[in-house]
């Protein structure tokens, strides 16, 4: 187990380029599957997750070309889908969540499909329902083997279908519609997440061919066609990561300039770190974060205390809302933070009262953030990362803290954070990796 090793309470100063999106790219590696033809990805992060994806396709047969070191040409001209029913393929996949959206395009090319339990953070349920029962609709027949806990997915034909989608699941939406591309008739689905990730590819699917419309909306229309073809593709930049770095700014009294930080594709993201009063100036695709001595947290328009809370997209990613969390505690005025869709994602919160942060956890979903300013410094600690936002969370309150923090597990940030203690040394912060 790795660590880092933190020196709290120094300023940092410079520029940052987010990476490509971590959630985006575990998409789009999928989509290569749909095609025989070539298909070139740029702006491919450098992280766990992302790297097992490939290793998961290399390991089915499909060839890889890394042409840089962000960009990969694909083929997938000669996959063995039995490997997915290997042991190998169990426990590799077993580590990353984007592993089960392997099993959509598969079904489309090749008429079966083996899922299995995916792994990902461990943030609370994470159930495959939606996925299993969309494939379901499109005419795949399943068998559940408990044992395993392994799903076996086959299909004579995948047939167009409505699909109602019982809640709008971000890799259930891409598994169902990267099966529907394919298959015979109109395909519907209701309820659809519709991500920025959904929409880079719903955009690359329709270059390779496919016929969708309602792109970005929560009804997609698919007409299925025949077959694909080679594209070439670019990621977004990492939201994520983008939301990280403003509070990371803001929390350490940080002037720092996120650099083609994709500011079209942020959605509420940046509204939501200005109701916490951080001040941003947007310099074409630029985020500037100016040097805050403090920011203090918005109420309501009727003065009620601000409620910040997960959605799916438009709302307010969850993948941000440790972040807000943390760099609440440093801003002047009380926010209730609301995580609603996983019921393990605040438990990190002990740690940071530990570090002196007032806050109230009130239950599994809802904690109440007191800032009293920098009345009460936070004080370093020894941590453990529990998951990839709860561990960049820590890391974040670690380097405004007084004194020195060690944060332990940091396997989980580097599966969807790339090289961030060099990218954050660069910027002037006392990290040290530590095997
Ligand atoms: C690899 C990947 O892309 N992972 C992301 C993806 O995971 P993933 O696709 O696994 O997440 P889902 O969208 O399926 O749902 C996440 C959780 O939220 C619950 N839920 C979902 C929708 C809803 O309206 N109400 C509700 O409560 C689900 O029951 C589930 O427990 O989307 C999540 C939700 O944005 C993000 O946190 C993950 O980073
Ligand atoms: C929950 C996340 O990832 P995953 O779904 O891959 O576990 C995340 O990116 O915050």
């Amino acid at each position: 187990m790795s660590s880092f090793q933190v020196t709290g309470g120094k300023k940092l100063t410079g520029e940052i380029v987010p990476q490509g999106a971590k959630n985006e790219a575990l998409q789009i590696i999928s989509a290569v599957l749909l095609t025989a033809e070539p298909v070139t990805i740029s702006n491919i992060p450098d992280i766990v997750d992302v790297n097992l994806q490939i290793e998961l396709l290399q390991e089915m047969g499909v060839k890889v070309n890394r042409v840089s070191r962000d960009t990969c040409i694909f083929q997938a001209d000669n996959v063995n889908v039995d490997h997915l029913g290997s042991e190998d393929f169990r426990q590799k996949s077993g580590k990353l969540r984007g592993s089960v959206m392997l099993a959509g395009p598969l079904l489309a090319r090749f008429k079966k499909a083996y899922v299995p339990k995916p792994g990902g953070d461990k943030i609370g349920r994470r159930r495959l329902d939606t996925h299993i029962i969309g494939f379901q609709k499109l005419g795949a027949n399943f068998h559940f083997d408990d044992a395993q806990h392994f799903f076996q997915l086959s299909t004579t034909g995948l047939k167009g279908v409505d699909i109602l989608l019982d809640e709008p699941s971000v890799t259930g939406t891409a598994n169902i519609l990267m099966a529907a591309v394919m298959a015979e008739g109109k395909t519907s689905i209701y309820n659809a997440a519709c991500e920025p990730y959904l929409q880079q590819l719903c955009r690359m699917l329709m270059r390779m061919g496919a016929k969708i419309a309602g792109v970005g909306s929560n009804l997609l229309i698919i007409e299925g066609v025949e077959s694909l073809k080679g594209t070439e593709h670019r990621m977004l930049p990492d939201m994520i990561e983008v939301g990280s770095f403003i509070g990371l700014a803001a929390m350490t009294q940080s002037e720092i300039t996120i650099k083609n930080a994709g500011i079209e594709h942020l959605g509420v993201i940046p509204e939501k770190f200005a109701q916490l009063g951080i001040k941003m100036e947007f310099r074409g695709d630029d985020i500037f974060i100016p040097y805050q001595e403090k920011y203090e947290i918005q109420t309501f328009l009727d003065g009620t205390v601000l409620t910040i809370y997960d959605h799916p997209w438009p709302g307010f990613t969850p993948d941000l809302i440790s972040i807000v969390l943390v760099v609440a505690t440093q801003a002047v005025g009380s926010v209730l933070i609301h995580q609603k869709m996983f019921e393990s994602r605040l438990f990190f919160v002990d740690k940071v009262m530990e570090m002196g942060a007032q806050i109230i956890l009130c239950d599994p979903h809802r904690a109440t953030v007191i800032g009293l300013g920098r009345k009460h410094p936070l004080r370093g600690i020894t941590m453990s990362s529990p998951d990839i936002r709860a561990g960049v969370a820590m890391l974040i309150a670690a380097l405004s803290a007084e004194g020195k923090s060690t944060i332990q597990n940091i396997e989980q940030i580097d599966r969807g954070y790339q090289n961030i203690d060099k990218r954050l040394q660069a910027l002037g912060a006392e990290i040290v990796r530590v095997n």
